[in-house]
């Protein structure tokens, strides 16, 4: 298995997820910080995604898995407790969709890793199966390196960026400025506020 990262943005796509226990409410969280429609199939579920459903995020489908369920869907996730439902989810899933099958990483063509969002900065991490464990602890780590103070900051390297895009300045001059704005100094908000002045001033 070679797997590469890739980011997705999944807005207005179908998601359907197989199973509606613990997993399955771990990838719902994940997923509902996009615009997708998700549906849920399962005989049973945890009652915090009934509770999702009551609030318009999503739709279960109180039944058993049926292969028509999944033939138009951008991404199917497998999360039953049962490995021959989990077979045949695989049999029937549509030949270009992704596919994430939360019992086996090989078995599917996409893994969820352990991420760390930061408003636009995402850090993740994948082990493409060897050990979940790992990285979560990893995950760990890296969250309290880079703290809630990023969220901000991507913001305002988001903004400078934007801001010396338009200016009238050469090649060498605007990297010299995004290199400068790295320094560790930039995440104290006044001193951001400070260089956003200063690079407005260039336009
Ligand atoms: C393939 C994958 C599923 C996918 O891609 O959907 C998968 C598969 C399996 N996980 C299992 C077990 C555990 N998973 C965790 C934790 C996490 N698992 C996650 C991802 C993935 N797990 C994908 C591979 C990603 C990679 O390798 O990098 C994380 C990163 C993200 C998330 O799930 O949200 C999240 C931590 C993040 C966080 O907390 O932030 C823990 C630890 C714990 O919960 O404390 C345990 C118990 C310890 C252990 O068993 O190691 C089992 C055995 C089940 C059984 O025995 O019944 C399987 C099936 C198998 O064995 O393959
Ligand atoms: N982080 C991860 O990625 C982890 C993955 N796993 C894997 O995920 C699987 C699911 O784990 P949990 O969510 O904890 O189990 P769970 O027991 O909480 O949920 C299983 C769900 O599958 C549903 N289900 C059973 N038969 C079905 C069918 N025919 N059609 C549709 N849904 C059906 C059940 O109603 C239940 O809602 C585990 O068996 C394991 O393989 C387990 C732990 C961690």
């Amino acid at each position: 298995m070679a797997s590469i990262p890739l980011m997705v943005n999944l807005d207005k796509k179908k998601i359907v997820i197989v199973g509606g226990g613990r997993v399955a409410l771990k990838r719902i969280a994940v997923l509902n910080k996009s615009e997708a429609f998700i549906t849920v199939i399962s005989p049973h579920f945890q009652p915090e995604i009934k509770a999702l459903e009551k609030a318009g995020f999503l739709t279960c489908l109180e039944k058993a898995f049926a292969p028509d369920d999944i033939s138009d869907a951008f991404l199917v996730i497998i999360a039953t407790d049962n490995p021959e439902v989990n077979e045949s989810v695989r049999n029937a899933a549509p030949a270009n969709c992704l596919l994430n099958d939360a019992s086996s990483a090989e078995s599917g063509s996409v893994q969820f890793p352990a991420a760390v969002k930061r408003g636009r900065l995402t850090i993740a991490v994948s082990t493409e199966g060897a050990s979940p464990k790992f990285a979560k602890h990893l995950k760990k780590e890296l969250s309290e390196r880079y703290n809630e103070d990023y969220e901000a900051y991507m913001e305002f390297l988001f903004t400078a960026r934007q801001l010396l895009k338009k200016a009238d300045l050469s090649f060498e001059e605007k990297d010299m400025h995004l290199q400068i704005i790295l320094s560790k100094s930039y995440l104290d908000p006044r001193e951001q506020e400070k260089k956003l002045l200063q690079l407005r001033d260039l336009l």
